[in-house]
């Protein structure tokens, strides 16, 4: 059993918050079970610890998922000190506090009765170099608080503890970069099933755990999560895990305790400087986990300049891939693997393509679904897999055979019976809009119908040139509504068409749809034919859509089936879910 303050050098605050003279967590009320960890397979019980004499039994940052005997690791966040929820994390029944010393001082000035400091606002940032205390609720229970220099980098190792150290048993592998991440991870873990029978799944789509899955919270869970789903995945006999690492996740130490056995990069893009700043800082968090700490070894698509850096100056041994065919750059011909041929097929439903090995050796591999980026994310698949140990032809047979990914240029309603072939494509940036308009183009005899707006309260540059591609590579343009959020859905539109105009300044086959999303998508559909093909964009998988602080249950896959008459369907919902539906 694993005494934590040791491991962790981490220091008791003081007297103020006395130790619970016998650790038990007796007497909770309100204690959550459906928590995340709870929800996908609970290892509680096998899962101990002890930190300052407290028998700890899980980890968690987030109140509102505590549960009895947890260690409640309070971060001093970007918006609020999380020493601010110690008080309602320890009520659910968290035993024991790992905070910074702000956070602690915060805990001993509210034990002792006295008030914070007046000029600090406990909702704001905490900026530990003023040493300025935020005003907090007492503790319910005296509970060990302990003090660690960074808590949020600590909360990961402190759960792979708790947990037992459930990544030494399980193969691992994360997939980073800006597009690709979920497709790849998919191809990825069709590869890993293939040797393994049951694997882990972690992304932005799902949490999924063999064959349960569900709604991902976000794409790279939070540190403690993920080591309690890994503990769980340990104790059901799941023999992998493959998970996609954002760049936020990164940057916020969510993956902190792990050592993947393979990591992988794709590409990178324009996107989350809004987070990040630059794009070397992007890039740098990207970087990062191509560590000896955090991975035996990489894999690194060498097609964009930052994969070439990150290959050169990489601290791990890494193989390189090269995807694009028709790349005669140095880089290419120099990478371990390269796709020397690609077929994009024609059928739409997927391509073959020519792998060459670093022993020279050619495999004939497939993507199961259209496009080129996708010869990409099927042969970063392939080679991953079998960096994880997987053998090539297993692999290459995996891969080929992957079933369709929500929302990746799903096939919703296949044309016939006077239906257009109706496809949702998670495409939200104008370099994804681009290939996913080219991937269609060819399997389109009749007309290219694109149904899109664009997200609320983020980028707002994107929105024109979005309206421009469309403008260029579609037939009929239907703009409308993605997630408004906060903002004016009809300024969102107008921009969008702003770019429209650029090439299309009568907006000729351009039509806007004011009411709703649904109402965009079954216009599309009734007014096409066999011939044709509806993609929507931008929403995917995404099972809600939010406006104006509102998350309103919506897919636009359901929106498609009811479109064509699937009598399971109304109202865009599933009709159980219709019939007692309010939003
Ligand atoms: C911008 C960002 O990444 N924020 C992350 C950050 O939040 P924060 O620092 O603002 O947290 P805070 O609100 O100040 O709260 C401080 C602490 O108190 C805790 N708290 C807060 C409120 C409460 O009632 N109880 C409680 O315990 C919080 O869990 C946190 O630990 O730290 C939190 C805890 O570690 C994260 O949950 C949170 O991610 C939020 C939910 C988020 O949505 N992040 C997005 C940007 C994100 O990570 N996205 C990527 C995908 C991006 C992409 O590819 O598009 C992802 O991996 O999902
Ligand atoms: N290798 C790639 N390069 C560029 N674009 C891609 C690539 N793979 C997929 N895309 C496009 O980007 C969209 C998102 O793909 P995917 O979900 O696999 O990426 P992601 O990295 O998980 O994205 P996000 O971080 O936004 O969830 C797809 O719908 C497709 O249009």
């Amino acid at each position: 059993m694993a005494e934590l303050a040791a491991a962790y050098a981490l220091t008791v605050a003081s007297e103020g918050v006395p130790a619970s003279p016998d650790g038990t967590a007796d007497g909770l009320d309100g204690v959550p079970d459906d928590a995340l960890h709870g929800t996908v397979g609970s290892s509680r019980g096998t899962l101990e610890a002890v930190l300052d004499g407290v028998l700890v039994t899980g980890v968690t940052v987030a109140s509102d998922e505590a549960r009895a005997g947890d260690l409640f690791v309070a971060v001093p966040g970007l918006r609020a000190h999380g020493a601010r929820f110690a008080a309602a994390a320890v009520a659910a029944g968290a035993v024991a506090v790992v905070t910074d010393e702000v956070g602690a001082r915060a805990l001993l000035r509210a034990a002792a009765g006295e008030a914070g400091d007046a000029t600090v606002d406990s909702d704001a940032t905490v900026d530990s170099a003023t040493d300025a205390v935020p005003q907090v609720p007492p503790l319910p229970r005296a509970v060990p608080v302990l003090v660690a220099a960074d808590p949020r980098a600590l909360a990961g190792e402190l759960a792979d503890t708790v947990y037992g150290r459930p990544s030494d048993d399980l193969v691992t592998v994360a997939v980073t970069g800006t597009n690709g991440k979920t497709t790849t991870a998919y191809f990825v873990d069709a590869a890993l099933r293939a040797q393994h029978g049951s694997v882990a799944l972690l992304g932005t789509v799902e949490v999924r755990l063999g064959d349960v899955a569900i709604e991902s919270p976000r794409t790279t869970l939070e540190a403690p999560a993920l080591h309690g789903v890994l503990a769980a995945a340990r104790e059901q006999g799941v023999a992998a895990l493959v998970t996609e690492a954002s760049s936020q996740g990164i940057a916020l130490h969510r993956l902190a305790g792990m050592r993947f056995d393979v990591v992988v990069f794709t590409n990178l893009q324009r996107d989350h400087l809004d987070y990040h700043g630059t794009m070397e800082r992007y890039f740098a968090a990207k970087a990062s986990i191509f560590s000896p700490e955090r991975a035996a070894r990489g894999v690194v698509l060498v097609d964009d300049e930052w994969g070439r850096r990150l290959a050169a100056a990489s601290p791990i041994p890494v193989a390189t891939l090269a995807t694009h065919p028709d790349d005669d750059s140095a880089a290419a011909t120099a990478a371990d693997w390269r796709v020397v041929s690609a077929d994009i097929g024609l059928d739409g439903v997927g391509s073959a393509f020519v792998l060459r090995g670093p022993d020279g050796t050619e495999h004939v591999a497939h993507s199961p679904l259209p496009g080129l980026v996708n010869v990409s994310n099927a042969a970063a698949a392939v080679v991953a897999a079998h960096e994880a140990g997987v053998p090539l032809a297993v692999a290459i047979d995996a891969v080929a055979a992957a079933t369709a990914i929500p929302g990746r240029m799903e096939r919703v309603v296949e044309r016939g019976q006077g239906h257009a072939l109706c496809i949702v494509d998670y495409a939200h940036t104008p370099d994804a809009l681009v290939y996913a308009l080219e991937a269609v183009r060819p399997i389109t005899p009749g007309r290219l119908v694109l149904v899109f707006g664009s997200d609320g309260d983020r980028d707002q540059g994107k929105r024109p040139m979005l309206g421009e591609i469309a403008a260029r590579l579609a037939d009929v343009l239907v703009v409308t509504d993605e997630n408004p959020r906060s903002e004016d859905p009809a300024a969102i539109r107008a921009a969008i068409l702003d770019g429209v105009r650029t090439l299309r300044p009568d907006l000729t086959d351009v039509v806007e749809i004011t009411t709703s999303r649904a109402d965009a998508l079954r216009h599309a559909v009734a007014t096409t034919g066999e011939g044709d093909t509806v993609i929507v964009t931008g929403k995917g998988h995404e099972p809600t859509q939010e406006i104006a602080g509102v998350f309103h249950r919506y897919n636009d896959r359901f929106v498609y089936l009811e479109a064509v008459g699937d009598p399971r369907y109304r109202d865009g919902r599933p009709r159980e879910v219709a019939a007692g539906a309010t939003t």
